[in-house]
């Protein structure tokens, strides 16, 4: 498979990389299924972006509750379920995701639809970050996993999350 005219670029509302063929002006999330990571690693834009030292991406599916930093989100103005409910309510979906044949793809659908933070919207995707960036415990778990591998339930001031490494 030829990356001729395959780039990486940088998605000017969220900062997010994305993949842009300059001459059939496709562009895609994710790295085109037939690239190796080396291939990806070889295309423009790709050092910017890959080669950052520390840098790991990864989605979460949050669900927040009434001792939430901010109790509300794009589903509720005013979240009043307990943290205990939370819990139930994220152990409800990770047996969801251990059941599913893809898991990748369950994770996202149900970050998608339930997700209680603002990147509900791209799979929970919360692109690049470093250490030092979010909040410590979710930090730690995030950086504590392997590429495709799914967290355990971890708790910050926003919530409940379930966390998939990507990159
Ligand atoms: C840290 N972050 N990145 C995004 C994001 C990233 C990419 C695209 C859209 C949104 C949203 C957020 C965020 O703080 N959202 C909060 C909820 C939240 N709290 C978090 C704590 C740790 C990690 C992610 C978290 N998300 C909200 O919507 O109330």
């Amino acid at each position: 498979m030829s990356t001729s005219g395959w780039e990486i670029r940088l998605s000017s509302t969220k900062s997010i990389p994305y993949f842009f063929n300059v001459d059939t002006k496709q562009s895609t999330w994710e790295p085109p299924s037939e690239f190796t990571d080396e291939q990806v690693k070889t295309l423009p834009g790709a050092k910017e972006y890959w080669g950052k030292p520390n840098q790991i991406r990864a989605s979460h599916l949050l669900v927040k509750h009434n001792e939430s930093r901010r109790p509300s989100s794009w589903k509720e103005d005013h979240i009043t379920r307990t943290k205990d409910q939370a819990v139930t309510i994220l152990e409800q979906h990770q047996s969801e995701i251990d059941a599913a044949l893809n898991k990748r793809e369950k994770f996202g659908e149900l970050a998608t639809q339930h997700s209680d933070c603002s990147s509900h919207d791209r799979g929970g995707d919360l692109g690049m970050f470093t250490r030092g960036q979010m909040q410590k415990p979710f930090e730690d778990a995030a950086f504590a996993l392997e590429v495709g591998e799914i967290s355990d339930i971890v708790r910050t001031d926003s919530g409940v999350h379930l966390i998939l490494r990507t990159a």
